[in-house]
Formats: C-alpha cells, structure tokens, sequence
C-alpha cells in the first residue's frame, strides 16, 4: 500500500484535489470530516456525538475520531493505498496512525500539504458556506475557531512528519490544474 496524507487548513482544498489523486494513484480517499458529516446526517451514534464539536469548529476528540479512522482503513485492507484527508490532525492522532499502520503492514509514505494564506483561505470557506449548507462555514468566528484550532493542534505536524522525513509542501494558489500538477510532480518523485 502507498498511504498519502493530503495536509492544509480548512479551506485548502484537500477535498478537491483528493477527486484528482485517488483516481490518478488508484487510491482510497478517506475524509474524516465526510465521515462525520455522513454520520450527522444520519443521526447515528457517532454523529451524535461529534455534532457539538463539529459545529463550533472544534476538533472532535481524538478517541473518538482514531476509532472511526481505523474501522474505515479496516474496510479497505485490499486497496493499493489511501488517501488520508484530514486525518491525522493532532499529534495523538498522528501517533495512533504510526502505531496502527504496522499492525497491517504499512506506514505514512508521505505527507502533502497544500499551502495558502489565511485571509484567501477564510474567504473561500464564506462563499463555500452560501451553497454548501455547512453550518461550520457560515459563521466568520466558527471559521476563525477552525483556524485556532489548526494553529494549536494541528501546525506541530508539520515538525512531527519533518522529523520523520516525510513533509513536503505545495503552493495551494493556482487553478486546480496547477495544483494538481504541484501534487503529482511530488507524489511521482517518492
Ligand atoms: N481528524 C480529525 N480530528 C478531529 N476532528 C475532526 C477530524 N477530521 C474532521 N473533524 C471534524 O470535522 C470538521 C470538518 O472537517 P473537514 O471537512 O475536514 O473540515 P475543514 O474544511 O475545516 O478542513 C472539523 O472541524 C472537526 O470538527
């Protein structure tokens, strides 16, 4: 298996460019936030629960969101390799990925990001809000909270995966194309 991690602030578009990748590597996309919202959608248990986190723009809790990624990754054992988009988040999680990983003889092959500037970025997630129905995207301080959040939990991965010689960046401005292009070059170069 080739397993990619897609990394970037809310916004970034990890969703969007994961379309292109998963067909390009034949990979597994696995979205943390589409799970959630699946399960939102669907009142199930674990939406219940994640539903207050979500819709301040808080990270859901690590035990809670670990479990959820390694039943999803468990239904995909035959697969070339993932795509994972927004997962890990935390340096929790990204520790649990490392340790459950090997338990199926894989690991973390690389980790991708899409950089972008903040107030491009917030920008994007407003106009997202007006049609995608997102309760996280239509209020400027649960977008603000998403932000703090990353800056908190989710920035140290950039060392994290650094240290483990896996971090490479893009520029996330440009047409999809010219991002597309960015994220091949690299994932072609591995
Ligand atoms: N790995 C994760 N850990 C904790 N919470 C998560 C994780 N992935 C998604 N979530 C929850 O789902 C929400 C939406 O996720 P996502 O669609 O990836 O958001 P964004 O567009 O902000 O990157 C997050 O704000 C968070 O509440």
């Amino acid at each position: 298996m080739i397993n990619i991690v897609l990394f970037g602030k809310p916004g970034a578009g990890k969703g969007t460019q994961a379309e292109f990748l998963k067909e390009k590597y034949n990979l597994q996309h696995i979205s943390t936030g589409d799970v959630f919202r699946y399960n939102l959608k669907n009142d199930t248990p674990l939406g219940k629960e994640a539903r207050v986190f979500m819709d301040a723009g808080d990270l859901v809790p690590d035990e809670l969101t670990t479990k959820m990624l390694i039943d999803e990754v468990n239904k995909h054992l035959d697969s070339n390799g993932i795509l994972f988009d927004g997962y890990p988040r935390t340096i929790g999680q990204a520790e649990a990925l490392d340790a459950f990983l090997p338990t199926i003889g894989s690991k973390v092959n690389a980790t991708v990001a899409l950089e972008a500037d903040d107030n491009i970025l917030v920008a994007r997630l407003l106009e997202r809000g007006k049609t995608s129905g997102r309760i996280d995207d239509q209020d400027e301080e649960k977008i603000r909270n998403r932000y703090q959040e990353y800056n908190e939990k989710t920035a140290p991965l950039i060392g994290y995966y650094k240290d483990q010689n896996k971090f490479h960046a893009v520029n996330g401005i440009g047409t999809i194309e010219e991002i597309t292009e960015r994220l091949t070059a690299v994932i072609d170069n591995l």
